[in-house]
């Protein structure tokens, strides 16, 4: 993968460079005292709460209040006028608010002063009208998944199960009524409901983004890891399929034209490698709670290091990345992806390679690993 003159420069603290061993990578541009803040990042592509947390965190800051539901409903009366303007489909009576929950009045307005957000709201909207009959059909056997799980995988059954929906399935689906269209929706879990939102909210946000900026330029060339993780587990590409028709069937024209088989397989196959925790703020690693992923493209060129020399913390709806010693010019700047540090060697590697599908080869592996055979 080539990296671009334009991408090499995310922070004036380092570069992206290609490495031998572990694709690219940042490098200190000079020497970097303890506590110098490398990088911030406040512009996630997409971001998916899990539907357990789907009340209890706000989905402006992120807040948390020990599992009480989040004061703020998006109620009617806050969109109505969004919804004049933009001519969309949301009734009164109806509005379900979307699935959308804030600490309170002040983090609901700054969520709702985004450009355009009505258009993501509209989108959350009808997927939250159709959701509990599709959650009805949804079939949760254990055999279904053992099924789904034992096809085998490689590049062209990932290719030819694509080709499949583009040729004969979105084909038959252009050319139905509406109302026959709507029975065609595939029955989904909340999982793929939490999924849908975030590919949701990453063509909206890509849909605005102006291609020359930092964020756009840098998702496009982000890694994939589609091929490693559907391998491990076949389930998943059944599921972006589920996750594929239900935006094809209901996303308004507007987001629509932005769904293209390519960019979910790239949405999707690059989540899996470079998405960071949500995590509950102020409590210690062991007890605090996963709310959700998100995906920061600038934040996603730090390898990771079982001796990191870069700690990452979430403030509110941003992600701060501190050095934690004193860096030298031209060293390499790395983060902990694992959370498992304390572990002995092989059960680290082996974790890291189960769930982030790389050998590592940090120095500290290195070093340790010669010391185990
Ligand atoms: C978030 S990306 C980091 C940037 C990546 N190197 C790239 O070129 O896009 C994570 C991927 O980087 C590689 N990687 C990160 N840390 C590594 C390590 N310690 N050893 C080997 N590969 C590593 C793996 O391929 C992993 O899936």
């Amino acid at each position: 993968m080539t990296i671009d003159e334009d991408v090499r420069q995310i922070s004036p603290y380092f570069q992206v460079r290609q490495t031998t061993w572990g694709g690219r990578a940042c490098f200190s541009n000079g020497n970097i005292p303890k506590g110098t803040t490398v990088l911030q990042v406040a512009k996630s592509t997409g971001t998916s709460i899990s539907y357990e947390f789907r009340k209890e965190v706000c989905h402006n800051c992120f807040a948390y209040n020990n599992a009480r539901t989040m004061k703020c409903k998006l109620n009617y009366d806050s969109v109505k006028d969004l919804i004049r303007d933009a001519h969309c489909q949301i009734s009164s009576k109806k509005f379900l608010g979307a699935g959308l929950w804030f600490c309170s009045e002040h983090c609901k307005n700054s969520y709702l002063q985004t450009p355009n957000i009505i258009e993501l709201i509209e989108c959350y909207e009808i997927l939250l009208r159709q959701f509990p009959n599709m959650l009805k059909r949804y079939d949760t056997s254990t055999e279904q998944e053992n099924k789904l799980n034992s096809i085998p995988i490689s590049e062209s059954i990932i290719q030819s199960a694509w080709d499949e929906i583009e040729n004969s399935w979105m084909p038959l689906i252009d050319n139905m009524k509406p109302t026959k269209k709507i029975s065609q929706l595939p029955p989904i879990s909340e999982d793929e409901y939490c999924c849908i939102r975030f590919v949701c909210e990453s063509l909206f946000n890509l849909k605005y983004m102006d291609p020359q900026c930092m964020t756009y330029r840098t998702f496009n060339i982000l890694q994939s890891n589609e091929l490693s993780k559907i391998s491990k587990f076949p389930v998943l590409l059944h599921f972006q399929k589920l996750v594929f028709q239900t935006l094809y069937i209901l996303l308004p024209s507007h987001l629509r034209k932005m769904l293209t088989i390519p960019l979910l397989r790239h949405i999707l196959g690059t989540e899996y490698g470079n998405a960071f925790g949500i995590w509950q703020e102020g409590e210690a690693a062991e007890s605090r709670e996963y709310f959700g992923y998100w995906v920061f493209p600038e934040a996603s060129y730090f390898n990771h290091s079982c001796n990191p020399n870069v700690t990452k913390h979430r403030k509110g709806n941003s992600m701060l990345f501190k050095v934690n010693t004193d860096i030298k010019k031209g060293e390499q700047i790395c983060i902990d992806y694992s959370g498992v540090l304390s572990l002995p060697t092989l059960e680290r590697r082996n974790f890291l390679a189960d769930s982030w599908f790389f050998d590592c080869a940090c120095e500290r592996c290195v070093l340790e690993l010669q010391s185990v055979h």
